[in-house]
């Protein structure tokens, strides 16, 4: 426990610190405030929206406290208004990343976490880090480019998990790649929010090329200068290795109304302005066209420049990613055309008339008209019957009835916005193509998909008309996706597998949807019913609503039978609709006159987009599907599609409505919690347990945690297996629990989990490394080892070899030299001692023989031949007696001889 000098150090070294014990320590534990503690301020106004504000005390020794809250506006507390101010809980003071952890869980907690956050530029939060259920990012639109979309933050995303990181759309992109991987399934990415809240910058920033459909799909509005005023899914695929193989977009419900009318300070789809600003000269003197202020359809809005935007360069980014998608500029130049004859239809006047007590119109003659004409390749008489007169066949009979102002006006909108909803589809049938691949036909070819959805946000305008009831439909349908996946599914899951849970309550839309278009005699089925009912009216239609729904809680009746509009409680709030034209709107057919037109021009292009239309015959046009039952289809299909997919959700957050960066408006920022349900979602995520596996794939996936332990498919007791490994690594106590057939862990057991089996396989991996290693550098070596003895054994036994030889050679000359100077020595010695002797016997015989030889000379000199052999015998063999052990007897005897 700090005590008050240490606070005081800690306030001069560390004052965030410092403000964080105090809360914990003081406020909490005694209920003291002191300068500096960070507190909830309730101000009490009793508006809808408002909720407590964080504030810093600033003063609190006067008897009253004093505070600064996060607007910047000071208060002071009196003692009888204590109860106004709670103290905040540290996790509240910096913020988190991911509201799950946020200890004062209410709407005051999450709103301040995100504007701290956004104040530091942080614009993602989790809620509710990395689940099974699907992971949720919320999203504040920063109104400013800021740096963390760049290839860097690409890289430092990749291959990493939610919670690893701090939050981020990349995240989200990464993690929708890495399921589909891991888990061999489709996965979905839902991107809600308001108009303006920024998620079609989110689809782009997860998906780059949407630059050319959304210069015709886009338009400014009131609450978003880049509006999409049409819903898309766009499906990527992916091949088995991971690889972008191609891609498909659905289109829904383009509102084909702003062609011909916009709201105050709104403006027509980009693509006009683009045009006009954009086109050379010589282009537009070719289409007959002038600035955006010359056409009535351009300026209804009052207003043909939108701030920040430079149609001029827009244009030419249009064109040349319409050439990537491999429009040619023939296809390019005929979607022009058509875009002229719309404008010069824009401009035309009518003039009242009657024929035959009958209302009719003209309409004037004028340069637009013939241009029209031209660009459509239509006859001129035909184009204006076709405009200010209608054929009908009673009994049998062709019958042209003349139109009134009011009718001409409505035929030729009709006909606009039939050219414009046509050519849209095409252009994105033409993307199709492009950038669509049709999955192979070999079965081995296994293909997942990220699909990215990106529909209308809920609206809600002063004047409320049929494309509004489509909008809030499909919000009314995500909204229950969200509400169904987050909390239905998950609470029934529990509820089956005896988990040990408290029920979450939640706010269900499920009851509106059924009003609106699931139950029988719903509001989009009366619509419908209406529509092709030949005497219905917008009023009749009304009645039956009224008849019908009046009792419903969800159903706001008109007041008086004067009004013509209802209101809904929609999941988002109420919102009312102006019934008049809903009809005319939802049956979306173009007069039979208009279709012979069509089918009259020498215009290959229009007839290629109206290609069924003209096909149809006039009664199967009649009874083709009406808009809304044609939206509802695909509304069914994207969520049968969404359905079997693993989703992510990011809730996009419009933080003003000025479209100003750093500006927070707590008001409208709760307004959008309150109704996605955030509130209640962070409490499930936090409550529940967002991982679980079946024990099958559990023991397959954790096993290598416990030695010893085999394969799912080799187990007896699979459920004790999966306990026992939790159990060793997760602690007994720990809150996760057992189901019926799965295990439910919270993100933090998964983290530990995947990190244990991580370290584990690792350990494996480098035992495996370890060995494989060894082995191979032994084997190796012993190899090497073998060659370098024969190398050695080889060398060494040529060194040998050649060195013996040398030696031997060597030796032998040594051998004789030594044996010759030992002979010589001998023979030396010997030849010395011979000659000693011969001398000694010389001198003896001299001596010995003198004698005789005088003997003899006196006895005659016929001493015979044998007396002198046997003289010479006799003194040799006295030298062989004496001599006869040296070995050189025979040389002396050769030597004396
Ligand atoms: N992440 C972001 N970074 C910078 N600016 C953003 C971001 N998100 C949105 N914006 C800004 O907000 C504007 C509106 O965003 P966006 O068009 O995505 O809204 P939306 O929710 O798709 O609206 P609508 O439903 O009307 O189409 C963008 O034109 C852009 O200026």
């Amino acid at each position: 426990m700090y005590k008050r000098r240490d606070y005081v150090e800690l306030y001069e070294k560390d004052q965030a610190k410092w403000a964080l014990l105090r809360n914990v320590n003081t406020v909490f534990k005694h209920n003291t405030l002191l300068p500096g503690d960070y507190v909830w301020l309730d101000l009490k106004t009793g508006h809808e929206f408002e909720v407590p504000i964080g504030a810093v005390v600033k003063l609190c020794d006067s008897g009253q406290i004093q505070v600064l809250d996060d607007e910047g506006n000071e208060h002071w507390i009196s003692p009888q208004n204590a109860n106004n101010i709670k103290p905040m809980h540290p996790t509240s003071i910096h913020g988190v990343e991911d509201m799950i952890r946020l200890g004062d869980l209410n709407e005051a907690g999450i709103l301040r976490n995100l504007l701290i956050r956004y104040r530091e530029h942080l614009i993602y939060t989790n809620c509710g880090g990395r689940t099974y259920t699907g992971s949720i990012l919320v999203a504040v639109n920063p109104y400013q480019l800021l740096p963390i979309y760049t290839a860097d933050q690409i890289r430092l995303y990749t291959n990493k998990k939610i919670g690893e990181m701090p939050p981020h759309i990349f995240a989200i992109a990464d993690n929708c790649y890495f399921n589909m991987q891991r888990n061999n399934k489709d996965q979905c990415c839902i991107i809600s929010g308001e108009s303006g809240a920024g998620k079609t910058e989110s689809t782009k920033l997860i998906l780059q090329f949407l630059a050319a459909i959304s210069a015709f799909g886009n338009a400014k509005t009131i609450r978003n200068d880049n509006s999409s005023r049409f819903g898309k899914y766009i499906d990527i695929h992916f091949n088995k290795r991971g690889a972008i193989e191609g891609a498909k977009i659905e289109q829904y419900l383009l509102e084909k109304s702003r062609v011909c009318r916009q709201a105050r300070d709104e403006r027509n789809y980009h693509i006009f302005y683009c045009m006009l600003k954009g086109m050379t000269v010589d282009q537009k003197k070719k289409l007959g066209l002038g600035k955006a202020t010359d056409y009535t359809y351009l300026t209804i809005g009052h207003c043909t420049v939108c701030d920040g935007r430079d149609d001029q360069k827009e244009y030419s980014n249009i064109r040349s990613a319409m050439k990537v998608l491999m429009f040619t500029d023939k296809e390019n130049w005929e979607i022009s055309k058509l875009l002229a004859a719309i404008l010069h239809m824009g401009n035309l006047s009518y003039e009242a008339r009657t024929y035959d007590n009958l209302d009719a119109c003209e309409v004037h003659r004028c340069p637009d008209l013939t241009t029209a004409a031209v660009l459509l390749e239509v006859d001129l008489k035909d184009l204006m019957n076709c405009l200010t007169s209608r054929t009908i066949i009673t009994r049998g009979e062709t019958v042209s009835t003349p139109l009134s102002v009011e009718q001409a006006l409505d035929v030729r909108d009709a006909f606009v916005k039939g050219i414009y909803g046509r050519l849209f589809v095409w252009i994105v049938e033409k993307i199709n193509a492009a950038i669509y691949k049709p999955p192979s036909l070999e079965l081995k070819a296994v293909r997942r998909s990220i699909g990215l959805l990106d529909i209308f946000g809920f609206e809600n305008f002063t004047i409320n008309s049929f494309e509004q009831l489509c909008i809030n439909f499909a919000n009314e349908n995500l909204q229950q996706f969200f509400v169904r996946h987050v909390f239905k599914l998950e609470q029934e899951e529990y509820n089956l597998e005896n988990i040990n849970w408290q029920h979450i309550e939640f706010t269900d839309n499920q009851d509106a949807l059924d009003m609106i278009a699931i139950k029988p005699m719903n509001i989009i089925s009366l619509i419908d019913e209406e529509s092709k009912f030949p005497k219905g009216t917008d009023t009749t239609m009304l009645n039956k609503l009224n008849s019908q729904h009046k009792l419903n809680t969800n159903y706001i009746p008109p007041k008086n039978t004067y009004e013509t509009q209802f209101g809904i409680q929609h999941f988002a709030g109420i919102v009312y609709y102006e019934t008049r034209g809903f009809l005319e709107k939802n049956r979306d057919t173009l007069h039979g006159d208009i279709i012979q037109l069509v089918h009259s021009s020498k215009n290959k292009f229009i007839k290629q987009i109206f290609q069924a239309d003209v096909a149809m015959g006039a009664e199967t046009r009649k009874r083709s599907p009406t808009l809304s039952s044609q939206f509802k289809r695909s509304l069914e299909l994207l969520m049968r599609t969404l359905s079997v997919c693993q989703p992510f959700f990011v809730r996009c957050i419009k933080p003003n409505e000025y479209k100003k960066p750093m500006l927070f408006d707590r008001e409208l920022c709760v307004r959008q919690l309150r109704y996605s349900g955030m509130m209640e979602t962070i409490r499930i995520r936090r409550a529940g347990y967002p991982i679980r596996y079946t024990f099958v794939e559990f023991v397959d996936r954790y096993r290598v945690l416990m030695p010893g332990v085999k394969p799912a498919y080799k187990q007896g007791d699979l459920r004790g297996t999966c306990q026992r490994i939790a159990e060793a690594v997760l602690g007994r106590d720990d809150d996760w629990q057992m189901g019926k057939t799965k295990i439910f862990l919270k993100d933090h057991h998964d983290m530990l989990l995947e990190i244990e089996r991580d370290k584990a396989i690792t350990d494996k991996v480098i035992l495996i490394q370890k060995v494989v290693r060894g082995f191979k550098d032994r084997s190796n070596f012993l190899k090497m080892k073998k060659s370098a003895m024969l190398i050695q054994k080889t060398w060494r036994g040529y060194y040998c070899r050649k060195n013996y030889g040398a030696m031997r050679g060597g030796f032998s000359r040594l051998q004789a030299l030594y044996r010759s100077r030992k002979l010589f020595v001998t023979y030396h010695v010997a030849r010395q001692r011979i000659k000693l002797f011969q001398g000694r016997c010389r001198g003896f015989l001299d001596h010995f023989w003198a004698p005789l030889k005088s003997k003899e000379n006196r006895t005659g000199e016929k001493k015979s031949k044998l007396q002198q052999e046997q003289i010479n015998r006799c003194s040799v063999q006295t030298s062989f007696m004496i001599f006869s052990r040296g070995s050189v007897v025979s040389m002396m005897v050769g030597s004396t001889m």
